[in-house]
C-alpha cells in the first residue's frame, strides 16, 4: 500500500511549529499552587516530620479521606516534595527546610498569604476589561498589611541570606545607629547587628507587625540593639544626620513611584553625611522583558495596592541622583539586585 502524504501546507501548521508544553504548563500552574497550598493547610509536611509516613496514617492525622490522600501524595511526589518508598512517604530537602511547621526555615505562613489572593487574580479580566482594581486589602495601607502579616513578617528565610551577605559588603568600621525602615521579618537588622557588633539599630514596621518582629530579635538574642519602633511614629519626627545607615528593603514596590521618592528624599535627610542607604527590591531590566518573576509580580502590586508597582534599576538610580545621593554601586547578591548609595 503507498502512504498518501498529505501537501505540506497541511502538515506545517501541526509539525513545524515549537511544542506547546510551556504553554500546558503555565495554563496548569494554578493546580500546581492548589497542591502546594492544601499540602500546607493540611499540615501533612508537618505531620510526616512528626513521624506519620503511610498515607493511612496521614489521613488520620490530618482528618483526610484515605482514598483521596493518597492521590493528593502522589501528585505531591511528582512536584518532588516528597518521596515514597513503598507505602512510606518521606520529605524532600525542600519540603524538610521550608514547609515543616516549628523549623526555622519555615515559610508556609508566607505561601498560604500568598495563596490569600486566589479569588483576586479570579477578576484579572475583569480589571483588564474595566481597568478598575477590586481591592479585597490595599498592600500599600497599613490595615491591609497587618492582615496579612504572614506576607511581610514570615520572610525570614527567604530575606535572611541576601541581607547576610550585604552586610558582610559593608563597611567594617560601620558604627552608631542604623535605621530599618519597614524591618518585616527582621531579616535585614538582625544580619546587620550579627556583622556588625558596634550598631544600635531602629526597626521599624506596622504596630500589627511588631510582635513577630520582636519574637525573631528575641531569638537571636538582640533585643538590647535592635529597638523596635512603630511607623505611626513618623520618620520626619526623627533629627536630621543621626544614622550611618538606612535599609529600604522591599518597600519601594509596595508604596509606589510618589512615595518612594518622598521616601528616599526622608532618607537622605537622617542620614549623616557619608552615611549609606541600602536599598532592596524585585527590579524588572530596563527594557521591562524580564526576569519573569519581576514582572509578575508588578502585576500582583497592580492587583493588590493602589500605588504599588515594580522599578527598574535605572529608575532607582535617577530617584537617588535627584535625591542627591553619590556614588551608587550595585552590589550583585543572589538572584535580586541591591543598591547601596552614599550620601
Ligand atoms: C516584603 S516586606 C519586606 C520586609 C523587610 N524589609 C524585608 O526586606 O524582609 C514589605 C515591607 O514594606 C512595608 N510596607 C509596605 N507598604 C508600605 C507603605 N506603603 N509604607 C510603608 N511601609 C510599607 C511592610 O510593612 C513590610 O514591612
Amino acid at each position: 500500500m503507498v502512504l498518501q502524504i498529505p501537501n505540506q501546507e497541511l502538515l506545517a501548521p501541526y509539525l513545524q511549529v515549537p511544542i506547546a508544553a510551556p504553554l500546558l504548563d503555565i495554563n496548569f500552574g494554578f493546580a500546581r499552587a492548589r497542591v502546594l497550598d492544601t499540602a500546607i493547610e493540611l499540615k501533612l509536611f508537618t505531620h510526616i516530620a512528626g513521624g506519620a509516613h503511610t498515607c493511612s496514617a496521614l489521613a488520620t492525622v490530618a482528618g483526610c479521606n484515605v482514598q483521596a490522600l493518597q492521590i493528593l501524595l502522589d501528585a505531591l511526589v511528582g512536584l518532588e516534595l516528597l518521596q515514597r518508598k513503598r507505602e512510606a512517604y518521606s520529605l524532600s530537602a525542600l519540603a524538610a527546610v521550608y514547609l515543616v511547621e516549628g523549623q526555622p526555615g519555615y515559610i508556609g505562613s508566607h505561601l498560604s498569604a500568598v495563596m490569600e489572593q486566589w479569588d483576586t487574580w479570579g477578576n484579572l479580566t475583569e480589571v483588564m476589561r474595566t481597568g478598575k482594581k477590586q481591592l479585597r486589602r490595599d498592600w500599600g495601607s497599613p490595615e491591609g498589611r497587618e492582615q496579612d502579616p504572614g506576607m511581610f513578617t514570615h520572610l525570614f528565610p527567604l530575606v535572611f541570606p541576601a541581607a547576610w551577605q550585604a552586610a558582610s559588603q559593608l563597611d567594617t568600621e560601620l558604627q552608631g545607629r542604623v535605621l530599618d525602615v519597614s524591618a518585616g521579618s527582621g531579616a535585614w537588622s538582625i544580619a546587620t547587628a550579627l556583622r556588625h557588633p558596634q550598631v544600635e539599630i531602629i526597626a521599624r514596621d506596622e504596630p500589627g507587625l511588631l510582635p513577630d518582629l520582636h519574637e525573631q530579635v528575641t531569638r537571636f538574642g538582640l533585643q538590647e540593639r535592635i529597638l523596635l519602633q512603630p511607623t505611626q511614629l513618623e520618620l520626619r519626627s526623627l533629627p536630621s544626620e543621626s544614622f550611618s545607615l538606612v535599609i529600604v528593603g522591599h518597600v519601594c514596590r509596595f508604596k509606589g513611584a510618589r512615595k518612594s521618592q518622598a521616601l528616599l528624599r526622608e532618607c537622605y535627610r537622617l542620614l549623616q553625611p557619608d552615611g549609606k542607604l541600602l536599598l532592596a527590591d524585585v527590579m524588572p531590566n530596563d527594557e521591562r522583558t524580564g526576569p519573569a518573576a519581576a514582572l509578575m509580580i508588578g502585576l500582583s502590586l497592580f492587583l493588590n495596592s493602589q500605588e504599588g508597582g515594580v522599578f527598574t534599576t535605572t529608575q532607582f538610580h535617577t530617584w537617588l541622583r535627584a535625591t542627591g545621593f553619590e556614588q551608587i554601586k550595585e552590589l550583585r547578591i543572589g538572584p535580586l539586585p541591591l543598591l547601596l548609595a552614599s550620601r
